[in-house]
């Protein structure tokens, strides 16, 4: 049973890219602390004290890719849920994976322009835009196929 659910393209495409997202947030989490270190700025006397920096909260470099990092929060474990049960429904293969590259995509690119090359509007916008779609649509067809059973 486990075999022929990993044996599934779609199952296994949703497996890599959940992995891709959650080593992306990880790099954020470095960029994050490799801005703090830069600018000598951190959130903490104690780390602070160690590298020789001050306590700041409002540096924007520093608050930027910590937007970014929380944006990514409020996108991506949403993924991580629909995007399970959404394979639940049966999608084609090729559907699944072209809607999980375009999220792992449109999530990345929101980083860049965001937080490592800020880009004019509406370069985040489009980022944050479909991949926001895709949850929508997947929840959508979750909510769709099991409704009608309750
Ligand atoms: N929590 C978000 C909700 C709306 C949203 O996610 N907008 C996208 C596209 S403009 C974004 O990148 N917002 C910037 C952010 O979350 O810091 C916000 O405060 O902006």
């Amino acid at each position: 049973m486990v075999t022929i659910l990993l044996g599934d393209p779609a199952v296994q495409s949703y497996i890599v890219y959940s992995a891709v997202l959650g080593m992306k947030m990880f790099a954020v989490t470095f960029l994050t602390t490799k801005v703090r270190v830069s600018k000598k700025v951190f959130a903490n006397e104690e780390d602070a004290k160690s590298a020789k920096g001050k306590v700041k909260f409002d540096d924007q470099d520093v608050e930027r890719v910590r937007r970014a990092h929380l944006n990514d929060l409020e996108n991506i474990p949403a993924f991580w849920v629909l995007g399970a049960l959404y394979l639940t429904t049966g999608p084609s293969a090729f559907l699944a994976t072209t809607l999980f590259r375009l999220f792992a995509a449109g999530r990345i690119i929101h980083t860049i322009v965001y937080a490592v090359t800020p880009l004019p509007q509406p370069a985040r916008g489009l980022a944050f835009g479909v991949p926001m779609f895709i949850n929508i649509y997947m929840g959508f067809k979750v909510i769709q196929t099991y409704a009608s059973a309750l």
